[in-house]
């Protein structure tokens, strides 16, 4: 959701113009969520920058909340730190190009490891990430990071066209429209071979059903990783 540009924030010297709102505070895992050791795991050994990606509507910050939520981590909205041009485009209808995409990313990424530095035990990031090079910007996290123990995970969601018109269209309030689904799919490098079996930095989500199975798909996923990080630490 588009929050306000108008709060005080800090920003980046690299990124002058952009819009940066504060970040909503680290969560406690709600009450219900479901014991775990990956739990102690994710905080005791690395501190993860997650990013659910996907198009438009495809569910990123219902997920992302979710996500940040039982892990207690930090969540960035990657919606609310468009520079103004960028929603202007997007309101009209006009697919955004790979020039006024970077410095967004850039942006994201270096939200998150202020995140991190400032003490954050992990982040939650959306942010639609819709080809490979826009993953490989937020991938370089690792090299400015000053705690070795950060880690970047891509939580994918694949949707049908389908499904994303229908989201889209019932969502209320938002500058996305649906006649954008369709330059979104255009858009659309799913992760390749090389990020999924080489690279292991993605967990892939089929976002077809409820909200609540998403949410079990995607905790499975996430846990999964914080298990494998652990064993490997
Ligand atoms: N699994 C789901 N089933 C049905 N509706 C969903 C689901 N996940 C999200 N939604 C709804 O779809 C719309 C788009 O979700 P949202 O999280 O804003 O997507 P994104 O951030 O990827 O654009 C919202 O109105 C949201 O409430
Ligand atoms: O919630 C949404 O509907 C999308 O996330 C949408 O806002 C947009 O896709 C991105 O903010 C960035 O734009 P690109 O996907 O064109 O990079």
């Amino acid at each position: 959701m588009l929050q306000s540009f108008e709060q005080a924030h800090s920003t980046p010297p690299h990124y002058a113009a952009a819009p940066t709102p504060p970040m909503s505070k680290p969560t406690s895992p709600s009450a219900n969520a479901i014991a775990n050791p990956a739990l102690d795991m994710s905080t005791a050994d690395h501190h993860h920058i997650l990013i659910v990606t996907g198009p438009a509507g495809c569910g990123k910050s219902t997920v992302a909340k979710f996500l940040a939520e039982r892990y207690g981590f930090t969540y960035i909205e990657g919606d609310d730190f468009h520079p103004q041009a960028n929603i202007e485009k997007m309101a009209a209808n006009i697919p955004l190009d790979d020039a006024d995409r970077w410095d967004w990313l850039i942006l994201l990424r270096d939200q998150a490891l202020d995140s991190l530095k400032q003490g954050a035990k992990g982040v939650v990031v959306t942010c639609s990430a819709l080809k490979k090079k826009y993953r490989d910007v937020i991938r370089t996290a690792r090299l400015y990071d000053e705690d070795p123990n950060a880690a970047v995970q891509f939580v994918y969601l694949r949707a049908s066209k389908e499904t994303l018109l229908a989201r889209v269209g019932a969502r209320q309030g938002h500058y996305m429209k649906d006649a954008m689904v369709t330059s979104q799919l255009a858009a659309l490098e799913e992760p390749d071979k090389d990020e999924i079996e080489k690279l292991k930095d993605v967990q892939i989500i089929d976002v077809k059903g409820s909200q609540l199975e998403v949410q079990k798909l995607a905790q499975t996923a996430v846990d999964s990783v914080f298990q494998r990080d652990g064993a490997q630490a």
